[in-house]
């Protein structure tokens, strides 16, 4: 089963992953994980890097939400097959960023109007034309964008691989997609959503999971 982990830059996401392999291992559960973009998987990864941090080749992919958005779903087709494994095995399989990222962040970008139908063409583009597996459960890591500005920054600072990006570096646009994923959450947007508050430990939220497989 795939259980996405969803939140803005720097709401802990890839903390938590780690944090709910070793809860869920310890309680006896065999876990998988995956993380997306897969920066380093030709040639979307590469691509999806090269847009985020400002690489002028790709500069008209960056400045349209739909071309953007669709190098994101590209990266992700070309983990069909280990997705599609996933959502059919019994084990669980931690995906840290899957097809609502894209809905949050293109949305986002967008003019209110503009959101539902985005949000719509993400659907069907990812889950239908591209046939992504649904997620069986989606996380949202809810952190003040505050919170979550002050740990990307560090952690930026502590690791030159981790240099802040285009996304990260626009503070309104991350108070935006935080209420984008409240909308998504709220929607219960292509599956259940079940969010988590930053007092929550990976014990607590991995015994969640394990109550819902
Ligand atoms: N619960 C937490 N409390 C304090 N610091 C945290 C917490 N979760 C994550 N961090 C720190 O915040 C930074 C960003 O976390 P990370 O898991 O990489 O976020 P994301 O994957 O959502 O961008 C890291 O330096 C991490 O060590
Ligand atoms: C996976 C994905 C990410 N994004 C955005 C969210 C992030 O701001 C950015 C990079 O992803 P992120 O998870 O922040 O990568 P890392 O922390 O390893 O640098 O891409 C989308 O807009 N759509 C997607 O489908």
């Amino acid at each position: 089963m795939i259980v996405a982990i969803e939140g803005i830059d720097g709401a802990g996401k890839n903390t938590l992953t780690r944090a709910l392999v070793t809860a869920l291992e310890t309680a006896g559960r065999r876990v998988g994980t995956l993380a997306f973009p897969r920066y380093a998987v030709a040639p979307l990864g590469p691509a999806v890097r090269a847009m985020l941090t400002g690489d002028q080749a790709l500069a008209p992919v960056a400045a349209s939400v739909r071309a953007s958005a669709l190098l994101f779903a590209l990266d992700r087709a070309n983990a069909r097959p280990e997705l599609a494994a996933a959502a059919a095995s019994d084990d669980v399989v931690l995906v840290d960023r899957y097809v609502a990222s894209n809905a949050a962040y293109g949305a986002a970008r967008l003019p209110a109007a503009e959101r539902p139908a985005f949000r719509d063409w993400v659907a069907a583009l990812e889950l239908g034309d591209l046939a992504l597996p649904r997620p069986g459960l989606q996380v949202l890591l809810r952190v003040p964008v505050e919170v979550a500005r002050a740990r990307a920054r560090s952690r930026a600072a502590a690791d030159a691989d981790r240099a802040i990006d285009r996304y990260e570096a626009d503070d309104a646009l991350q108070t935006r997609v935080a209420h984008e994923y409240e909308e998504l959450a709220r929607a219960a947007w292509a599956a259940p959503w079940r969010t988590v508050d930053p007092a929550e430990t990976a014990d607590a939220v991995g015994k969640i999971i394990s109550d819902l497989l």
